[in-house]
């Protein structure tokens, strides 16, 4: 029988402790883990039903980045899209998302990518002054970059699914026009 399921391969990036293991293990496992165990990397596969087209999705859990790290080619190399994460409770992380777009665009030569910038730990806003980061000034940086923007608790699992749904989205909107599953090559070469 043909395999008639399309691979998408998903880099999950962002500041260390913002929430990304914790995002995918929600939606790949449906529980949330408590305990912080940083990151080395991890990949994950998960089947994804979306507008009646059956993705067979890879999703690649990275350790956290900070200003000083250089992006991982495995990281920009066939990947088809991106979730960059930061937490709602730090301006730091938020920050971070603008630096580490900046350097995939960079190493891909492309002006966007299909991208979904997202605002995670949710829940912790009901604690006095945890929210460092307003919806409208994420929603303005995704705008910028023509990016799509969810905010999402994994913790009380909100908004978790509808972020692989909203790549898959910014993945298709861009391969519409092409027929090919490959992701487009890059235009840089690396020396
Ligand atoms: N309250 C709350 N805590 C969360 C949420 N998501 C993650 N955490 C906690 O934040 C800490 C870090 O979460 P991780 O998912 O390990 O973060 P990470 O971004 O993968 O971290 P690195 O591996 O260092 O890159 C853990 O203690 C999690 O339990 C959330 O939605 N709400």
């Amino acid at each position: 029988m043909a395999n008639t399921m399309r691979k998408r391969k998903i880099a999950v990036l962002g500041s260390r402790s913002v929430g990304k293991s914790s995002l995918v293990i929600q939606f790949i496992e449906n529980h949330f883990v408590e305990p912080y165990h940083p990151t080395i990397e991890s990949t994950f596969s998960k089947g994804v039903l979306y507008k009646g087209v059956e993705y067979d999705c890879d999703i690649i859990d990275t350790a956290g980045q900070d200003e000083y790290s250089i992006l991982n080619s495995k990281h920009a190399i066939g990947i088809h899209g991106y979730v960059l994460v930061y937490s709602i409770t730090s301006r730091r992380s938020f920050d971070m998302i603008k630096i580490v777009y900046d350097k995939i665009i960079d190493f891909c030569g492309k002006n966007d990518i299909p991208c979904v910038i997202v605002g995670a730990k949710t829940d912790l806003q009901s604690s006095p002054n945890s929210r460092q980061v307003q919806p409208d000034e994420g929603e303005e940086l995704a705008k910028l970059n023509k990016a799509a923007w969810v905010e999402t608790s994994a913790k009380n699992n909100v908004n978790v699914g509808k972020v692989f749904e909203l790549c898959l989205a910014e993945i298709e909107k861009r391969s519409s026009h092409s027929q090919t599953d490959q992701p487009e090559p890059s235009k840089c070469i690396v020396m």
